[in-house]
């Protein structure tokens, strides 16, 4: 699996530092508030995993799995909820996480989905963002690293369901993925 890898982005280290300084953030915007915190899988899984834990406020968590159709490098645009949610979130405070934003197509859709059922609020967190590959508008209040166009692997996210168990964000060689 090393030999795959062209570059680390981010250890382990600085994502534990980031993941600690969001945590921070989070716990005091929403403090005296009852916070149900929702994953997206796969990817958001580890991610979502340290944060919480980081979070020092009770909260609650559920998980959404949402793929965009096909396997390649690029999304396609259409979402498919392939497990919802356990809970209502009427009228809770709700925030979103995320391990990756790319065109921002799968958030579009879940945070529109979510919306409709009439939560209290409805913020996002993501580990990662790419501003420059968005395609629709999109609302994010916390953002771990800004990233350029460069396919990335590691840390939950994967390429053809391989990488999500390293500990580090990396980027894979040309030849892997082309
Ligand atoms: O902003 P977008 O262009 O919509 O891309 C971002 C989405 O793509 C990835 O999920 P993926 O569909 O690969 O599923 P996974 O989390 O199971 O790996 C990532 O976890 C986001 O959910
Ligand atoms: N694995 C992977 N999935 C993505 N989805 C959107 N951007 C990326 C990326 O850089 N890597």
């Amino acid at each position: 699996m090393k030999n795959d890898i062209k570059e680390v982005l981010y250890s382990e280290e600085i994502i534990l530092r980031k993941v600690i300084e969001l945590g921070e953030r989070i716990a005091n915007d929403y403090k005296g508030k009852e916070l149900l915190v929702i994953g997206v899988l796969k990817g958001a899984n580890v991610f979502m995993s340290d944060l919480i834990r980081k979070i020092d406020l009770p909260l609650q968590i559920d998980f959404i799995a949402a793929s965009s159709y096909g396997h390649s490098t690029e999304s396609s645009g259409i979402v498919k909820i392939i497990k919802d949610l356990d809970y209502s979130i009427e009228g809770k405070h709700i925030l979103i996480v995320e391990d990756i934003i790319d065109t921002g197509l799968t958030l579009k859709y879940l945070s529109e989905n979510f919306n409709s059922r009439g939560p209290k609020s409805l913020e996002i967190v993501t580990l990662l963002d790419k501003p420059d590959r968005r395609k629709v508008d999109l609302n994010v209040k916390y953002v771990g690293f800004k990233i350029p166009d460069e396919f990335i692997v590691g840390y939950g996210i994967d390429f053809a369901e391989k990488y999500r168990n390293l500990p580090y964000i990396a980027t894979l060689k040309k030849e892997v993925y082309i």
